[in-house]
């Protein structure tokens, strides 16, 4: 909080990395240097000393001397820079535009960079350019950038804190700032406090010294309790990422202010335990289990995203009782499970593992013996969902005949043909494909049962989930010869990292090939579930929206304009929305919008409302009988 009222407040913030996420001068050297030979030594030489500069290493007039002369720039390089850095103002600045403009009075901008960019840059957001207090440029007769103006005290080391106290300002003066003559500022007491600000760059000596640190402006806006863009700081929000997602899901947390964990490999229920405390947006894979028992550990968890297509790891019966919202990626790695698949069937009826085995170990067997075509051959499949269809879309292509069972009725696209029941698929088919999805229910689907159903010499492959298959019964089959060729991708028990043993009774048995659950693992099937997940949780972070959610009821919401947005989960039980509506009406609450579903478990209610209202307003919702989550949003 501050100390003193806002009207005896001054907020002194740094422009370089600060209000921009970037040194203005690097980014000036980029544009000045293009074209010159020595071009990336001197951006090196001119990092190098910024740094060096930034540390305290070099005196800061040496370090400004040494820069201008490597940048040899130009007065008309200094649009381009302009637009450049106006294009890089802080995420944070940016989402508080109004915090700035509307204490513009209260507000300096002190750098020891150069007026002639931080003007029209600053301005943009309401800042005013009395209130930049910063170097300017000499220029020689032909508009070169020659030298700076020496009298001025920030050009110098120690000009921050002289030109703060010239200032004379009447109140207590807080610097928020990247570097550590930001903090000097603080040191030399021209300031009552100095937040060191680590969105762009952390400095740990800087940090070290500072009395907070700021992850962000919201942060320090939330921090002294003054206007600002977010309920609660993201950087207060934290992300934990399992199983190697993709690099771009990071970023995209990140981007949003975030404070994001990330570990490589799957964690098991009591490591889960111990991670998931204070997260509150979880990110997994297909192994990582979320159990009953992991979520009554988890009191802040909002959110899941499972960054795969199945959510069977999930409990998501619990999920909806402690009004966490599931998010997956239904579509993004099917292309890539079905061309697995495909590649697989012609391998495998072509026995080309044993071939390629025997050829390393020098052994030339050139037959057509048990090799085939697929052309012709009768594919059946066994669940028909986006992945079963996509198949046999390309299988027809190929010329196979394709058959499909499906618990559901389903449209059989293009020349598929319908089995009334599972034994029937497994009778007709030659070539058989697992494509359900991983309900308990589906718990040894294929067993000795069925694949004594199967045609002799059938080639068999699940690329859908391990549990599906009795494993011993499948081991039996290949080693009487009733299945000749074999593709499994996913196991009842499967490693949790790369650095664990693969355990398997189907390791070396012949035409077998045995893949890492690597069906939906390419470079585009994993980016494109990172920009897919993360958009839907953010959606529901910053909006509300539960569209594609698995487990909560779907709702679309426009955008928050104007308005508070109030978001009450509460069990499916008669009278909440009356509930609320009566203290809606109890405090005279202006509505600008409400929206309501529910599915058999919860009820999940959003209403706009005019920005000005009681607090107890909130304390009144959050109390009505069966409320599971409440939160709040402008
Ligand atoms: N190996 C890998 O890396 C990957 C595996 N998968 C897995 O592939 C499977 C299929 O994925 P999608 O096609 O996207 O799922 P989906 O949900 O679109 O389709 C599954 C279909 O199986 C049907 N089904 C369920 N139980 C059945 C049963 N006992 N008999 C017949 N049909 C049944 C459903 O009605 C549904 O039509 C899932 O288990 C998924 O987790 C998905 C992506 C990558
Ligand atoms: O999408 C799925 O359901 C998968 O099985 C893929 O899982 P993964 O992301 O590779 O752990």
């Amino acid at each position: 909080m501050l100390t003193k009222t806002p009207e005896q407040t001054f907020f002194v913030i740094d422009f370089d990395s600060t209000f921009t996420k970037v040194e203005a001068l690097d980014v000036l050297g980029e544009i000045s240097l293009v074209g010159r030979p020595d071009r990336d030594d001197a951006l090196n030489q001119i990092k190098t000393i910024t740094d060096r500069g930034m540390a305290g290493e070099l005196s800061f007039t040496e370090s400004l001397e040494l820069r201008l002369k490597l940048l040899r720039a130009h007065r008309d390089q200094l649009p381009a820079l302009i637009e450049t850095l106006s294009g890089k103002i802080s995420d944070s600045f940016q989402r508080n535009k109004e915090f700035l403009v509307e204490n513009a009075d209260h507000i300096y901008i002190v750098s020891n960079g150069f007026r002639e960019f931080i003007v029209p840059v600053v301005a943009s957001l309401g800042i005013k350019a009395d209130h930049v207090l910063a170097n300017t440029f000499v220029y020689d007769e032909a508009g070169n950038i020659v030298d700076f103006d020496r009298t001025n005290p920030l050009s110098a080391n120690g000009g921050k804190p002289q030109v703060i106290r010239s200032l004379q300002l009447d109140g207590e003066v807080y610097v928020i700032g990247d570097g550590y003559t930001d903090y000097e500022i603080r040191e030399s007491g021209a300031a009552a406090r100095f937040y060191a600000f680590t969105e762009n760059v952390l400095r740990p000596r800087v940090v070290e010294k500072a009395d907070f640190t700021a992850p962000s402006l919201d942060e320090f806006l939330y921090h002294n309790n003054l206007s600002r863009s977010q309920s609660y700081p993201k950087s207060r929000i934290k992300v934990l990422l399992l199983e190697n997602v993709h690099p771009v899901a990071v970023q995209l947390f990140e981007q949003e202010g975030f404070n994001v964990e990330i570990r490589k490999g799957a964690l098991d229920e009591d490591e889960l335990i111990e991670a998931i405390r204070d997260v509150s947006i979880l990110g997994i894979r297909s192994k990582t289990n979320v159990t009953a028992r992991v979520l009554e550990h988890a009191n802040k968890l909002m959110t899941v995203g499972a960054f795969c297509i199945g959510t069977n790891q999930i409990d998501l019966t619990a999920c909806t009782e402690r009004g966490v919202a599931v998010f997956n990626a239904p579509y993004s790695n099917t292309r890539s499970v079905v061309e697995l698949a495909i590649g697989e069937i012609i391998m495998l009826i072509r026995g080309i593992v044993p071939k390629s085995n025997s050829m390393h170990r020098g052994d030339w067997d050139k037959s057509a013996k048990n090799s085939y075509e697929v052309r012709g051959k009768k594919l059946g499949l066994v669940g028909y969902g986006n992945i079963g269809t996509q198949l046999s879309v390309v299988a027809e292509a190929l010329g196979m005949e394709v058959y499909f069972y499906d618990i559901v009725d389903k449209l059989a696209l293009g020349n598929t043909r319908k089995c009334k029941t599972l034994d029937e698929l497994l009778a007709v088919s030659d070539i058989i494909s697992l494509h359900t999805d991983g309900r308990k229910e589906n718990k040894n689907l294929i067993g000795e049962r069925e694949f004594g159903l199967m045609k002799q010499g059938v080639i068999f492959l699940n690329l859908s989930r391990g549990h599906i298959v009795d494993i011993p019964a499948l081991v039996n089959a290949i080693k009487q010869g009733k299945v000749i060729g074999t593709g499994v991708d996913v196991f009842p028990q499967e490693p949790k990292t790369n650095n664990e043993e693969f355990m398997s009774e189907l390791r070396d048995l012949p035409n077998v090939i045995l893949t890492p659950h690597i069906g939906g693992s390419t470079e585009e099937a994993q980016a494109n579930i990172g920009n897919f997940v993360p958009a839907k949780l953010l959606e529901y972070i910053n909006n509300g929206s539960t569209y594609g959610s698995v487990n909560f009821p779907e709702l679309q919401l426009p955008l928050l304009k104007n308005s508070h947005r109030l978001l009450h989960i509460h069990a499916n039980v008669p009278g909440i929305l009356a509930r609320m509506n009566n203290i809606f009406a109890k405090y005279h609450i202006n509505i600008h919008g409400q929206y309501l579903k529910t599915n058999e478990q919860i009820g999940y209610v959003i209403t706009d409302v005019a920005k000005e209202y009681a607090d107890e307003v909130v304390q009144e919702l959050k109390g009505i009988d069966n409320t599971i989550k409440f939160r709040l949003l402008y």
